[in-house]
């Protein structure tokens, strides 16, 4: 057993479940094998995301780094950000906080509910090489991709976005008729999108609600994806599909997305939920849960 055991928390976001470091003072470093084992949910912790809270250079409460289950690292995830904006606020007694990310500086801001948090994801990016995709279009609203026959697709033209990360939504009339588990890493590996994507199949219920599915990019079928949720919501609004406010209906439950014009900043709203704590012993990556403390939760990782 090492001497050192990292202490972290599981937390999630609709389901969307991370384990969270705290790596301000001390540095958490796994490697992508480390990442793979101890996220695997047989024998492993079990997570969707792997999530290190660091210090921020550019002066903000706190850096995010985020690893998929893979081991690949990302610049985005919505609903770890309104984890950590939780747990930030939590530790800074305020109704705000700023969290730096690879794909730029977000904020979080309280609700009238603890658990519940919004956080501002900023602006959604539409030109062909900053999704990126492999071909040049014009007009990403609807692109020229399709899988199955050709003479009868399975699912085609989808609408693609960058909203910190790379999305490809297909308009589907009800997502649970595809076999995403098939279909999700065809689509995440199509040689169309070089960095690979995530992938939503979503259904327009009225001008304020779309139901989702989520294939996640290194990761697979999740309960719930927050950059996602954003992805639809802008790509429904710019498509005239909706209005510019959604609930966006997930496996994991909802999240409310506001595309604000007078910005064209996204906010997304939703639930938080603390799962466990836990100790991990770096060299065997094995853990072992720990008993709540009356404590700061961020106080608990460090
Ligand atoms: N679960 C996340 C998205 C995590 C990153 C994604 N899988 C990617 O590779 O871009 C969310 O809530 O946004």
């Amino acid at each position: 057993m090492s001497e050192r055991r990292i202490p972290f928390l599981k937390m999630n976001g609709l389901g969307n479940d991370f384990v969270v470091w705290d790596a301000r003072e001390a540095p958490v470093r796994l490697d992508p094998d480390a990442i793979r084992q101890i996220g695997a949910r047989d024998g492993g912790i079990g997570f969707d995301q792997m999530i290190t809270v660091e210090r921020s250079p550019g002066g903000a409460d706190a850096f995010m780094r985020i690893h998929n289950r893979d081991g690949s690292e990302v610049d985005a995830c919505g609903n770890a950000t309104r984890c950590i904006g939780r747990l930030l606020m939590e530790e800074n007694g305020s109704a705000a906080a700023t969290i730096e990310t690879n794909a730029g500086l977000l904020k979080a801001s309280a609700t009238d509910s603890p658990r519940r948090v919004t956080v501002d994801m900023g602006r959604p990016r539409f030109a062909w090489n900053e999704i990126p995709l492999a071909e040049e279009f014009h007009d990403t609203r609807a692109i020229e991709l399709q899988i199955g026959p050709i003479d009868a697709p399975i699912l085609h033209t989808p609408s693609v976005v960058n909203v910190g990360n790379p999305h490809a939504i297909f308009w589907v009339r009800d997502p649970g008729a595809y076999d995403l588990s098939r279909i999700g890493p065809m689509l995440e590996n199509h040689p169309m999108f070089p960095e690979r994507a995530n992938i939503s199949l979503a259904h327009v219920l009225s001008d304020d609600e779309v139901e989702v599915r989520v294939w996640e990019r290194g990761v697979g079928l999740t309960e719930a994806c927050g950059t996602a949720a954003c992805a639809v919501g802008v790509a429904a609004a710019r498509d005239r599909r909706t209005g510019r406010k959604v609930r966006v209906h997930l496996p994991g439950g909802p999240l409310d997305i506001e595309w604000r014009e007078s910005d064209d900043h996204i906010l997304m709203t939703g639930d938080t939920e603390v799962e466990f704590e836990g100790l991990l012993d770096p060299e065997t990556l094995t853990f072992e849960k720990t008993a709540p403390g009356d404590r700061p939760i961020l106080e608990v990782v460090r």
